[in-house]
């Protein structure tokens, strides 16, 4: 079979489009082109594939009714454009699908949904019943809530990980450029990138930043969460809008990014690739083997100081004797408990500190490896 007919067979979507190709250079919402990828999205929904939309441009539809000729810089302004611009494009939405006879459901997330096991399980509680009850869910980041700290800050990866949320069977990123090309599409002479079958293709590959007014990623992010979704066993395909139903169809358009890898566990994904640690802890080398080689909880004991500032639940770096980062895990205590616990056995931390202290600082199903140590 084809690689791309896994698109055409797929029964679980995750389509993800730009503001780009959503908005007018006026920051109004272009009417014509969200009703021609409703078409094309209504359709495969009318033939049973169920779809999650990831759509961006809450910002650039908020930028005409504010009265802003672009794109502000400061994070008020951009999560006032966003609050106002959301609100206009879900209403297009909404009366677009329903053309159809289709319903849609707004879907606002952060970072941390995806990150903290509790809102996570939440957010694919809601998805799958939303789907369930067959409405298209539309999906953004709530960006009238989210700092620069902890802001996705780009819908491209925030795609990637709704597709393990929803565990569907391909991601479709859609951009106002038709391919990845091997350089800025832009110059001449760039050629497009049929197939990325592993990191060895993307070796050369000039990954530009956005091209566009309204856009925020450019080929970086898109190329990550193509990284993100392979790696766990997802076939992507990268192109523009304008080729949604020819993307969705299997046929040879944009870039197709075969799948490789198996399906982790989706929280730690976030872990992964998306999440900065807060703060640090640095381990001894017999806490390295543990953690690192036999995949077990991190215990104060083998903790030699800590880093920065952070509350119980936040992700910190986990480095080795050297400073190299090894891993990334959600710790259990705030920074400022750390101290007086490093070194010491978690049975002692009981009897002197009291029995809520007997616990690990990372239980081993909150820890992602990120460098092995061989
Ligand atoms: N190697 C490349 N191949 C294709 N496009 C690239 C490349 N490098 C940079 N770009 C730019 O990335 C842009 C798409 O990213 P972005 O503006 O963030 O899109 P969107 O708003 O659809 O998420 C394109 O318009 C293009 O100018
Ligand atoms: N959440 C933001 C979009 C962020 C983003 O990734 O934008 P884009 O690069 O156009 O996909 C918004 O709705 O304006």
């Amino acid at each position: 079979m084809d690689v791309r007919e896994q698109l055409s067979s797929a029964s679980k979507v995750v389509v993800k489009v730009g503001s780009s190709s959503l908005t007018t250079p006026a920051g109004t919402i272009d009417v014509d082109r969200v009703d021609a990828l409703v078409d094309v999205l209504a359709t495969r929904r009318r033939a049973g594939t169920q779809i999650v939309l990831v759509s961006s441009g809450a910002i650039a539809a908020g930028l005409g009714p504010l009265g802003l000729a672009s794109r502000p810089r400061d994070l008020a302004t951009q999560q006032a454009a966003a609050s106002v611009g959301q609100g206009v494009l879900v209403a297009r939405y909404t009366s677009s699908f329903a053309r159809y006879g289709l319903r849609v459901g707004q879907v606002l997330l952060t970072a941390d949904d995806m990150m903290r096991r509790a809102h996570h399980a939440n957010a694919q509680r809601t998805l799958d019943r939303l789907l369930d009850l067959d409405i298209v869910p539309i999906v953004n980041e709530n960006d009238t809530v989210a700092t620069d700290e902890i802001r996705f800050g780009d819908n491209d990866r925030l795609a990637a990980l709704v597709t393990h949320l929803i565990r569907a069977d391909a991601l479709v990123l859609l951009s106002d450029v038709d391919a990845l090309y091997d350089g800025p599409p832009s110059r001449a002479g760039s050629r497009r990138l049929a197939e990325i079958r592993g990191p060895e293709d993307l070796v050369g590959v000039e990954l530009g930043r956005s091209g566009g007014r309204v856009g925020t990623g450019g080929m970086i992010t898109k190329v990550q969460a193509a990284k993100i979704a392979t790696g766990a066993g997802v076939p992507v395909v990268l192109t523009a809008a304008a080729h949604a139903a020819q993307a969705l169809a299997g046929a040879d358009v944009g870039t197709f990014f075969h799948p490789g890898g198996r399906h982790p566990g989706t929280r730690l994904l976030w872990l992964a690739h998306a999440a900065t640690g807060r703060g640090r802890l640095h381990l001894d080398a017999g806490a390295v083997e543990a953690v690192v080689t036999r995949r077990k909880s991190l215990l104060p004991a083998g903790v030699t100081s800590v880093e920065g500032e952070f509350a119980a639940g936040d992700p910190v770096d986990l480095c080795g004797p050297r400073g190299r980062v090894l891993a990334r895990g959600l710790v259990n205590f705030d920074a400022g408990e750390i101290p007086e616990l490093l070194g010491r056995s978690t049975k002692e931390l009981a009897v002197t500190l009291g029995p809520e202290y007997e616990r690990e600082l990372i239980h081993r199903d909150d820890i992602v490896i990120l460098e092995s140590t061989s």
